[in-house]
């Protein structure tokens, strides 16, 4: 699914307008019909009270457009006009003067204005500010702001928490709407999605208002939200007359003393998404554990007992995942060098791996093109600088990526690739997953994908859909607590079945059985 920004939206709008011949009024009323709907279905007329607050904007048009269905359909209604500005839009007019037809009369909220008291079970909609706001909030819309969060009242935000922007980070965190729901019009906002902005949109929701879908199809944009239906066309399935050798050789080079079980999960991970082989590439001291946990993996010595210290082995892996459990002394940096000179095979790095490239940034220009970084936050701010906010981060990370030509993960809640000026954001995995050892496991899957013949950004952006849902499915098993990287490698199988699962679709009225 695609991240429209605020531009293209209205473009969508201007596009449906003229193609399907209605007024931008009716496209407002379907947008209000839709959420009145909404309400509706969970309501059936319950009289808790609603109190509706409109901007003078089409936000506002929206809000006052839902009041008019509300009032028609019996429900007990306050509407309140924030009167921000007087520069009041054209279908926020229409609508006021039709709610005033029946016999409605708003309130108009102005700077020192008092504000009444809203119940603990009341219902807020917040139609204040929507995808226009371009400055921040008047210090008493902050306060209206401020009550309304305060008031413990359930609020559901039309199409975006009014005070957040569409392109960059908030300023005063006051003066936005706290919304326990979002019904946000055609598409989610990538807002929804990023840590910082994320939070003041609790659960959200999409309604289709019918935008021109040829504009919507034709459109490109910067960021895209990675769901099944994406990921799907990119599994690649196994052929009948195949062997081990068809499915590729992954290289997992990393480890020290203490720290090879990150070898052995990131190996296990490779071999559970379905490497053909998988060889560990380990310091002496991990020979043993490694054989004795995973029979199926090979393993190749350091000439050290503690460290890498030299990367040297006669094989050619089809790809090498580098830098879990690695450490970060000078000899194990000479050894990277070494090793990239002559590398000849894609790279997936991670973990001591990226800190060695952070700490040695003239590495960088010996990375193989499309080389897959797979950063968490700290390891990333350490490779491309410290950020303002969200929207700096991903600016530096497109920056950075475009400069070395890397794929770059960035780690967090919504997992987002990034290559060149383009963001993938994941939809899979949970908080569970934020446990020692899960991001080894998530290397050693993109670095089995990657040696199965994926392109590295499909395999980068598959590999973090199947290992969120990997979490998600053990999760069902777990419970938050006790979801272990392991268990998130148990559910890999699960997680490729789960991609051709259909969902559920709900028994329609009078359906027959057949
Ligand atoms: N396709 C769709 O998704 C549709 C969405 N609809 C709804 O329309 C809004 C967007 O409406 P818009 O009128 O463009 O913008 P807002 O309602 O968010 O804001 C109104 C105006 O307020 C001004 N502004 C911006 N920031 C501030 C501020 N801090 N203080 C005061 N005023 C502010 C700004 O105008 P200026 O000229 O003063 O800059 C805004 O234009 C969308 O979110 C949906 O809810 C349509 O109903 C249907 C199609
Ligand atoms: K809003």
């Amino acid at each position: 699914m695609k991240f429209f920004n605020a531009g293209q939206i209205y473009a969508a709008d201007k596009s449906t307008i003229e193609k399907q011949g209605i007024s931008s009024n009716e496209l407002m009323e379907r947008a209000a019909v839709q959420i009145f709907n909404w309400l509706h279905l969970r309501m059936q007329g319950a009289q808790v009270k609603i109190h509706l607050f409109c901007g003078i904007g089409n936000n506002g048009g929206d809000g006052m457009a839902l009041a008019r269905h509300l009032k028609e359909h019996g429900y007990n209604i306050e509407v309140n006009v924030v009167n921000y500005s007087d520069k009041r839009s054209k279908d926020f007019l229409i609508n006021l003067d039709r709610l005033k037809d029946l016999k409605i009369w708003p309130n108009f909220l102005e700077r020192d204005c008092g504000f009444a008291e809203i119940g603990r079970d009341d219902i807020i909609v917040d139609a204040i500010f929507g995808i226009g706001l371009n400055r921040n909030p008047d210090p008493w819309v902050a306060k209206l702001i401020q009550h309304l969060n305060h008031s413990g009242a359930f609020i559901l935000a039309v199409d975006v928490p009014s005070g957040v922007f569409m392109d960059k980070a908030i300023e005063d965190t006051n003066a936005v709407i706290r919304a326990n729901h979002v019904l946000s019009f055609q598409a989610p906002k990538l807002i929804f999605f990023l840590p910082e902005t994320g939070v003041f949109s609790n659960q959200w929701e999409v309604l289709d208002i019918g935008l021109d879908p040829e504009y919507l199809a034709a459109t490109e944009t910067e960021y895209d939200l990675m769901g099944k239906n994406e990921v799907l066309p990119m599994y690649v399935p196994r052929e009948k007359f195949s062997h081990k050798g068809t499915y590729g050789h992954s290289m997992i080079i990393g480890g020290s003393y203490g720290k090879i079980g990150a070898v052995a999960l990131a190996a296990r991970a490779a071999l559970t998404v379905g490497s053909g082989l998988v060889t560990a590439y380990v310091p002496r001291c991990g020979y043993v554990p490694i054989q004795t946990l995973l029979p199926e993996v090979m393993v190749i010595t350091d000439k050290d007992e503690d460290c890498i210290k030299s990367i040297e082995f006669d094989i050619r892996p089809t790809v090498v995942g580098l830098g879990v459990g690695l450490g970060t002394s000078p000899e194990t940096a000479e050894a990277l060098s070494g090793f990239l000179d002559g590398i000849e095979s894609p790279l997936v790095i991670d973990a001591d791996g990226l800190n060695l490239l952070s700490k040695h940034k003239e590495l960088l220009k010996k990375l193989p093109p499309k080389t897959i970084l797979t950063p968490h936050p700290k390891e990333l701010e350490r490779l491309v600088g410290s950020w303002k906010d969200d929207f700096e981060k991903l600016k530096k990370t497109k920056a950075f990526s475009k400069k070395h030509d890397v794929i770059i993960v960035i780690k967090g809640a919504h997992s987002i690739t990034v290559y060149g000026g383009h963001g993938y954001v994941n939809t899979t995995g949970n908080p569970g997953m934020a446990t020692a050892g899960s991001g080894d496991t998530l290397t050693g899957i993109i670095t089995g994908l990657v040696a199965q013949g994926y392109a590295p950004l499909d395999a980068t952006i598959f590999g973090v859909y199947l290992h969120g849902r990997a979490g998600d499915i053990a999760l069902e098993q777990t419970g938050y607590q006790a979801l272990t990287a392991s268990k998130i490698i148990d559910a890999i199988g699960m997680a490729f079945i789960d991609l051709f699962k259909m969902p559920e679709v709900p028994e329609q009225e009078g359906q027959e059985e057949s």
